[in-house]
């Protein structure tokens, strides 16, 4: 495999396999970007019941990323990889969390209400997705299943900030606007693409294969984690 190179356009770097996880997602990266409800959220018109109902579940959501990143921390044997695993947990857990009490007193839930929530079909899935490749995949795996879910809000937090520049202070959403776009993620973003990286050119190839579906699975996942927010999703039975 070639040397990490940067893409267009990010202001981190993107290697080949991480690429080649992108190229694999195709079409389903961009309908991630487009969705109405990421429309209405950038726009400000979107309703607050909707999303109420987003932030709660991904409250939820959050835990298992956060679960998902501490069993990879026990896979690796490298020390700085095995940190940097239990740090994007922390991560997680806590400026994640911090975001959402915020929301909670402003659209009045609290932590219990979270905790006792229903959990969409959706979100379910994407849960067990992320988790079952954390215990049972390879490690290459196991990362590609988590990497669409930090990598897919960068992204859009960006082309947001490009197309909208600065947030009003006004806008309904500015505080969940201005937290995706924080630089600090491109950081974040070269040391998880990094990793997804060398794993992959640790890897067979027939793992690797799998990583990218995995990859794609979460990507689909992330799309439909807005659409349940739009629709209020809810068990048919
Ligand atoms: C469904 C869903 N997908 C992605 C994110 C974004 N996200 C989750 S963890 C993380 C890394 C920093 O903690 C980022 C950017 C979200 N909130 N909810």
């Amino acid at each position: 495999m070639e040397s990490p190179t940067l893409t267009e356009n990010r202001p981190y770097t993107v290697p080949p396999f991480a690429k080649e996880c992108l190229e694999a997602a195709g079409e389903a990266w961009h309908a991630a970007h487009d969705h109405a409800f990421v429309q209405a959220l950038a726009d400000g018109s979107l309703d607050s019941d909707r999303f109420r109902f987003y932030q709660m579940q991904d409250a939820r959501y959050l835990e298992a990323f956060a679960d998902a990143t501490s069993i990879i921390s026990t896979r690796c044997t490298d020390p700085d990889d095995k940190l940097w695993f239990i740090e994007a947990a922390q991560m997680a857990v806590v400026v994640e969390q911090e975001l959402h009490a915020g929301y909670g007193e402003e659209l009045g839930y609290d932590a219990d209400d979270v905790a006792q929530l229903e959990l969409t079909p959706n979100n379910r899935a994407y849960q067990n997705h992320m988790i079952a490749s954390a215990h049972t995949g390879s490690l290459v795996e196991a990362v590609a299943a988590i990497t669409p879910c930090p990598w897919l809000y960068v992204d859009l937090g960006q082309q947001l900030e490009a197309e909208m520049g600065e947030v009003p202070e006004s806008h309904p959403y500015a505080e969940w606007l201005e937290m995706y776009r924080d630089p600090a993620f491109n950081e974040y973003m070269d040391h998880l693409l990094e990793r997804l990286h060398r794993f992959a050119v640790a890897a067979d190839p027939a793992a690797r294969e799998r990583a990218k579906e995995l990859f794609v699975l979460s990507v689909r996942y992330e799309w439909m984690f807005w659409d349940q927010s739009w629709t209020k999703q809810e068990w048919p039975v």
